[in-house]
């Protein structure tokens, strides 16, 4: 079955149909990973986004039951070059399309990706619409133009009760802005006593618990749409909580402490981002999904100091707190899909805590 997409400046990709039979409108942004694709769709950071895989074929490793970051996906659609409709792993239940389908999620294949993401690359942010006929382009086009785009996802994807993944060791609570079940699983291997709360969770509420530190983690759409979480943030410093920030939680942190948030054109997607550490001068490639950042200027009159920085385009890749036990990242130390290269940061986050608990002074 034919299926196109329509992008808000008229361009019209006609390829073929897979996943569900249903259409999707959002915006439609491009992943440079080249596997990991039922990690990138299960990401609910990607909530309501069309993803294009730049890597020309997915889908030959089919799914599996470990790699889910979330049990329902949060992705409107995916966009393929070629889709592998005969998958071999010895761990796949099922293929991507089959998958797509039961999940509801529409997808296109069959169209030149390499176009594609010339043109997202170009204008930006593009809203387009996954559907199965082109004869109302023009009234598609109007749609796109004036449909505005939501940014305010993290209520959708995060927990709405608290739960506990019981262990023996430092107490952490995750604040739920639509966390990726790997950054879970990192500090549950570390022995954490994991309390995970809804994202609209007040700082007296996370004190009554006990923290040895709080994780701020990942979620979809614009930092500003959180604005809850701002006096949560400074209630956690004022009490000197040991504070990691991911992604999302990196641009609430910095938020918190007065830096300011944009959205850069394209955004950064994919497996393969060099980032530099600034303080050992050591360079990582890391797991990336954002589109927002925070903006390098604006920490000058902050207390946080850039401590990470992207090698492509020189935007900020992490924080550190002068004053406080806390620090941040924008990238995805947990991988899920990619390099395992930044691992590590889950070790400095329990070194914090542990430091921080014996004797009460701020991590070095
Ligand atoms: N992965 C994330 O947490 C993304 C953060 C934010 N939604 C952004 O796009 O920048």
């Amino acid at each position: 079955m034919v299926r196109y997409l329509i992008l808000e400046d008229g361009t019209v990709f006609e390829g073929m149909a897979f996943g569900a039979d249903a259409e999707a409108l959002g915006e439609v942004v491009f992943t440079t990973s080249m596997t990991g694709y039922q990690e990138v769709v299960t990401d609910p950071s990607y909530y309501g986004q069309i993803i294009t895989f730049t890597y020309p074929l997915i889908g030959n490793y089919g799914i599996n039951r470990q790699d889910y970051e979330s049990i329902n996906p949060a992705a409107a659609g995916v966009i393929l070059n070629e889709n592998a409709s005969f998958p071999s792993h010895y761990e796949s239940i099922q293929g991507l399309s089959e998958w797509l389908a039961a999940k509801k999620i529409p997808g296109l294949y069959g169209i030149d990706t390499r176009k594609l993401t010339r043109i997202l690359r170009k204008h930006g942010t593009v809203k387009g619409k996954l559907c199965n006929s082109a004869d109302n382009r023009e009234l598609t086009v109007k749609e796109l133009i004036s449909m505005p785009l939501k940014t305010n996802q993290v209520p959708s994807v995060s927990t709405k009760t608290s739960y506990q993944l019981p262990n023996r060791g430092e107490r952490v609570v995750v604040v739920d802005y639509g966390v990726k079940s790997g950054m879970l699983r990192e500090l549950s291997m570390r022995h954490c006593d994991v309390v995970v709360v809804p994202y609209n969770t007040q700082a007296a509420e996370i004190l009554q618990l006990k923290p040895d530190g709080v994780l701020l983690s990942n979620g979809p759409g614009d930092p500003k749409d959180v604005p809850m979480a701002l006096s949560m943030i400074r209630g956690l410093l004022d009490h000197n909580i040991p504070i990691l920030g991911i992604c999302l939680g990196h641009q609430l942190l910095s938020l918190a402490c007065g830096a300011e948030t944009v959205k850069l054109k394209f955004g950064h997607r994919g497996s393969n981002h060099p980032v530099k550490n600034l303080m050992t001068g050591k360079i990582a490639l890391t797991s990336q999904n954002h589109g927002y950042t925070v903006d390098a200027a604006s920490l000058e009159n902050t207390d946080l100091i850039l401590s990470h920085s992207a090698v492509n385009d020189g935007t900020v890749e992490g924080v550190v707190h002068k004053k406080k036990p806390a620090f941040s990242i924008q990238y995805h130390p947990e991988a899920s899909p990619g390099p395992h290269d930044s691992n590590s940061i889950f070790d400095e986050f329990l070194h914090m805590m542990k430091t921080y608990k014996k004797e009460g002074i701020l991590h070095a």
